[in-house]
């Protein structure tokens, strides 16, 4: 079985069916690309694989666990992390503590030992904070790591976003237009970041991206959504020339 099998999802509201039919099933280490047109339904796909919508039908299992109707908390610990459209940090937190908090979930100290910081609270946060750097590290972020997260540039609060959703030990990373907003220099050294990560984490990667060239590049499979169904499923090579696809973007 592969590591997430989505199967006839499907969502509602009210009237409008947002998504329907849509199916797919991602291998350990895959990266995969979702795309669409605006307002095709991909951030509501995300929505619904990370419990923030409950689907009005449909299935959805990671790694051999049925997770529909678990709250978005529970998702993260059977091993799903997602980031947001609109950044979402602490931004009054420096960059370390940002990351360490998302970390916190795997750490090992009890209520009575952090309270009086006996010396398991030490070793788990010398743990913590070594995790912490070694993530900024590979983001090119370490000399950020005491700066306050609302003063990093916006290329680079993108970066700690992502940082923040590996740190709670993810077995699929969901990125949710990660490139939005950036400039063609950042837009291009995310691109290698998300590959590097792929590669160093072991970890699959579920991309939503508007700009298809993007995902061309990085993707080895792509799922293309419109109008909240599947128009077609294949690499890039074969999505480029999908007379279904070229029609969504394009229009007749
Ligand atoms: N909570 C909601 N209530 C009502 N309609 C919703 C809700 N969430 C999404 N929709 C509708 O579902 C459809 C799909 O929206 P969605 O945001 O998933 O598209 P998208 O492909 O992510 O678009 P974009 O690329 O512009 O971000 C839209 O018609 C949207 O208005």
């Amino acid at each position: 079985m592969a590591l997430l099998e989505v199967k006839d999802l499907k969502i509602k509201f009210g009237g409008l069916t947002a998504v329907d039919e849509f199916s797919i099933s991602i291998e350990k280490n895959e990266l995969v690309g979702l795309i669409g047109p605006n307002g095709a339904g991909k951030t509501t796909v995300f929505n619904m694989l990370t419990g923030v919508y409950l689907p009005t039908s449909g299935t959805i299992t990671l790694d051999g666990q049925d997770i529909v109707g678990k709250r978005p908390y529970d998702i993260v610990s059977y091993g799903a992390a997602r980031t947001f459209q609109n950044i979402r940090l602490f931004k009054d937190l420096t960059v370390i503590d940002n990351v360490k908090i998302a970390y916190h979930k795997q750490m090992k100290y009890n209520m009575i030992e952090g309270i009086f910081r006996l010396p398991s609270y030490w070793k788990e946060e010398k743990i913590a904070n070594d995790y912490a750097i070694e993530l900024l590290d590979i983001f090119d972020m370490k000399p950020y790591a005491d700066s306050l997260a609302k003063n990093l540039p916006y290329g680079k609060q993108r970066k700690l976003e992502i940082a923040r959703a590996l740190a709670t030990g993810p077995k699929i990373l969901m990125l949710d237009e990660p490139a939005a907003g950036m400039n063609p220099q950042e837009t291009k050294e995310l691109m290698e970041t998300i590959d590097l990560i792929r590669n160093k984490f072991n970890i699959a990667i579920l991309l939503i991206e508007h700009d298809m060239s993007l995902v061309m590049g990085i993707c080895e499979k792509i799922t293309v959504i419109d109008y909240g169904k599947i128009i077609c499923v294949g690499n890039p090579e074969q999505i480029k020339c999908d007379p279904n696809v070229i029609k969504a973007y394009l229009g007749e």
